[in-house]
């Protein structure tokens, strides 16, 4: 026995190549299962991203809109910062913001969101935590060769190696061990990270959930977090604001510390094609999921 398809609306939209499935959920009915949001994921049975951003009205401090992110595994994570750039693109898309500032809940907390003149949008990401200190204390590992790394909270776990090359971490097709395993009940994201220049960085990154990705923006944060304390730079005790650029294999984020210890990124958000999707968990019987019409908008909506 099977009901008749249930068709809901979706987006696809990347920020930096980190890209993402929106399902527009004002009124909170879609409560994705993991099974359906790894196959939304999927890049051959799925639409495909590294995770889906569920819009959903729901009240979390001053935000009207809560970012319900999952990995592409179906995994819930705290925080998504490539997420929040392309959840923020879509409510000003939809005409559900009209103002220059927005703030959106996350279960990390409220993030406030900036639309910038040039198209790019900026995200208040908080104070990182650094709970082991500022030195490397732990290690990450890909077959032979380990690295020290420092652990770096930023609403999500991190672990940020500095490495001679980014071609040193291999192909990265699984997840680097760390060590102590204690240090993340939860798993974490791993980035392996190396200078450009001054105040210049690039990395590759492993995510919790999602694996080799083109872009973190968490992790862009707390790469810039990790490389001001190697280079001797801790804005809060400065008194004096340090930027970074961030180069990631999708593109390029600008990352500043201020002197009152908040983080902040800038990068880019696209929104670039909708469609429906017809979920099959309504159907006991049938088919998990299938497509019932995508229409691409190639050009790049970003306003
Ligand atoms: N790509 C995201 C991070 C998404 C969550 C992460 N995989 C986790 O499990 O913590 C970003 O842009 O920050």
């Amino acid at each position: 026995m099977s009901s008749a398809p249930h068709a809901v609306p979706f987006l696809k939209g990347h920020g930096t190549e980190n890209d993402f499935v929106i399902i527009p959920d004002p009124d909170d009915r879609l409560p994705l299962s993991p099974a359906a949001v790894a196959r939304l994921c999927d890049r051959r049975a799925g639409i495909g991203g590294d995770g889906v951003l569920r819009v959903v009205r729901r009240a979390v401090g001053e935000a009207e809109w809560f970012m319900d992110y999952r990995n592409a595994d179906g995994s819930v994570a705290e925080m998504c910062g490539n997420g929040v750039r392309v959840f923020a693109r879509y409510l000003r898309r939809a005409g559900l913001v009209t103002a220059d500032e927005v703030p959106v809940g996350t279960r990390a907390g409220v993030r406030r969101v900036r639309y910038e003149a040039d198209g790019s949008i900026t995200v208040d990401m908080g104070a990182a935590g650094l709970p082991d200190g500022a030195e490397p204390s732990v290690t990450v590992t890909v077959g032979e060769r380990t690295w020290p790394a420092r652990h770096v909270d930023m609403g999500n776990p991190h672990a940020v190696a500095f490495v001679d090359r980014l071609s040193d971490a291999g192909p990265l097709r699984e997840a680097p061990e760390v060590r102590p395993a204690e240090t993340y009940p939860r798993g974490t994201n791993v980035e392996f990270v190396v200078d450009r220049g001054p105040r210049h960085v690039a990395l590759r990154v492993h995510e919790r959930g999602s694996g080799e990705t083109r872009s973190c923006g968490t992790g862009a944060c707390a790469v810039m977090v990790a490389a001001a304390r190697r280079d001797g730079l801790d804005p809060a005790a400065d008194g004096r604001a340090a930027t970074y650029t961030v180069d990631v294999p999708g593109g390029r984020l600008l990352v500043t510390e201020a002197a009152d210890g908040t983080v902040a990124m800038t990068g880019p958000a696209v929104v670039l094609a909708e469609g429906t999707v017809d979920l099959g968990w309504l159907e006991p019987d049938g088919d998990p999921m299938r497509f019932s019409h995508v229409s691409e908008n190639i050009s790049h909506s970003n306003g």
